[in-house]
């Protein structure tokens, strides 16, 4: 399946009207691919507003090694997604109090491999950072063909592509981070949000709602819907719209 890293592709989305601000960007995860879901051995039933629990000895696992505790008391409170509030500061934030000790890559019942919370996650908290290389559409274009060629059979099922402007591409195929393994959901629990720190644009998960431990993070890839073929979504969520794009 082709990725959808041409302008003409790729759907113009903006985060920022869903944390109430008329500012327009355009970026979105840049990734195309059918997929025929999976069984949903492994785990519970109970869902959590379209999110994923793990099983639960899983769960405590990981809250063992990251001595966690289970509930929000005690942890900072974050400001509001509706309310205005300063994006690098969060950043910084996250930087500092390594954000990302708390993530936990394990099996979806999504897609392949998902991206998971061991604590509890305040809304309007950065959740993870989208690292990987920033590449211009050519060479995003070289590497996607590359990619899909039997030469790295690796990378064949999954692309990790992120679209931060019109000409830049965050790559985090083979030089990449943890983010790249959140999923899709049309009922996500975060929203992708392009920032400027120091002059570098980043790509910042921002939770949307509370998470809670166990929960896969996800967020909405928005998709061009004018890609031809259309892209079984397996979200399971209430609201799926059946289709990626
Ligand atoms: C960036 S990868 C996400 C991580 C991926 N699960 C992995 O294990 O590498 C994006 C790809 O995951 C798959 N995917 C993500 N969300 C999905 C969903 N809701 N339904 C079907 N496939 C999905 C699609 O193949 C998509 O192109």
């Amino acid at each position: 399946m082709l990725h959808t890293i041409e302008p003409r592709c790729l759907f113009i989305y903006d985060p920022l009207d869903e944390i109430g601000s008329q500012e327009r960007k355009e970026f979105t995860c840049a990734r195309v691919e059918g997929y025929k879901g999976r069984r949903w051995d492994g785990f519970q039933n109970n869902q959590c507003q379209g999110g994923c629990l793990v099983p639960e000895e899983q769960l405590n696992a990981w809250i063992h090694i990251n001595g966690q505790k289970l509930c929000s008391q005690g942890l900072p409170k974050f400001p509001d997604l509706d309310i205005e509030h300063d994006c690098r500061k969060e950043y910084a934030r996250y930087k500092q109090a390594k954000g990302w000790k708390h993530l936990v890559v394990y099996k979806s019942r999504i897609h392949a491999l998902g991206l998971y919370t061991s604590r509890f996650i305040s809304r309007g908290e950065m959740v993870v950072e989208y690292i990987g290389e920033i590449v211009g559409l050519r060479v995003a274009d070289k590497r996607e063909k590359e990619y899909q060629s039997g030469r790295k059979l690796q990378y064949k099922s999954a692309c990790y592509f992120f679209r931060i402007d019109k000409e830049h591409i965050i790559d985090a195929t083979r030089k990449g981070g943890i983010a790249r393994f959140v999923n899709h959901s049309c009922l996500p629990n975060c929203v992708a949000k392009v920032i400027t720190v120091r002059h570098e644009k980043k790509v910042v998960f921002l939770a949307e709602r509370d998470i809670f431990p166990g929960e896969e993070i996800t967020y909405d890839y928005h998709f061009n819907h004018e890609d031809e073929g259309k892209i079984p979504c397996y979200c399971y969520s209430k609201n799926c719209r059946r289709y990626m794009n």
